[in-house]
């Protein structure tokens, strides 16, 4: 007797369904493992009195929020992981301020900050820090000015959390411009495509 006729597109699919269940395998990090009874169809789903949720048989399709947090804990940040990163943020934007800011950079760091002690997300140190700006009102006539001007509010508030002060003189040697190829992160440096040049 002749050969079936759809034989070969039986032994075509099965093997690219085997190649793409080994691509799925190496895309969630999972080994594959064709076993005996690989040829399920491809796109099966359990009948629902055969699903176990407990059982390791069944596995969960990948949620996004699995990738999303993947090495992280879901927890949120504490006020201390928020200062280190808003601070990390200030401090590497005035090591990138330039030395002869424009009016409008200017304009700009100063309503950066007056909207951080309004918005910033923990409201005792927004609070505190709008009084601290009352008392030290930001200098941004140029990097220099910035810098110190930043560690010295940097150290008001040290001070007030029982900190150590920072030596303002090694706040250059601290706090260096962003390493970016090309220097495609100078994004302070240049503003000319803004039409204000004037200082
Ligand atoms: C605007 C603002 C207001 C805040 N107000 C409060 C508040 O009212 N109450 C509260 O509990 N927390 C507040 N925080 C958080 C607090 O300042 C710290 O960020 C947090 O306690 C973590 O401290 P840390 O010791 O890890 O170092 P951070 O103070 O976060 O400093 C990070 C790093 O910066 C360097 N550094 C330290 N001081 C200076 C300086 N003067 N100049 C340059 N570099 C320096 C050090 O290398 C340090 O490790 C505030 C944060 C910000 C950004």
């Amino acid at each position: 007797m002749s050969e079936n006729p759809l034989q070969a597109l039986f032994q075509t699919f099965e093997k690219v369904s085997s190649s793409v269940q080994t691509h799925f395998s190496n895309l969630i990090g999972q080994p594959h493992h064709p076993s005996p009874t690989r040829n399920k169809p491809l796109l099966s789903l359990p009948s629902p009195s055969k699903v176990n949720p407990s059982s390791t048989d069944y596995a969960a399709p990948l949620q996004p929020n699995d990738i999303l947090n993947k090495g992280k804990s879901a927890s949120p940040v504490t006020k201390e992981e928020l200062g280190r990163a808003t601070w990390t943020f200030l401090h590497t934007l005035a090591a990138q301020y330039p030395d002869n800011p424009t009016r409008q950079q200017k304009r700009d760091v100063k309503e950066l900050m007056a909207i951080l002690s309004r918005m910033y997300p923990c409201k005792e140190c927004a609070d505190h820090f709008k009084e601290v700006l009352r008392a030290n009102p930001v200098q941004a006539g140029s990097h220099a000015e910035l810098s110190q001007w930043l560690c010295h509010v940097h150290n008001v508030v040290n001070r007030s959390l029982g900190k150590l002060v920072f030596p303002c003189e090694r706040v250059d040697a601290r706090w260096g411009k962003l390493e970016c190829e090309q220097r495609a992160c100078d994004v302070l440096g240049n503003m000319t495509e803004f039409g204000d040049e004037t200082h």
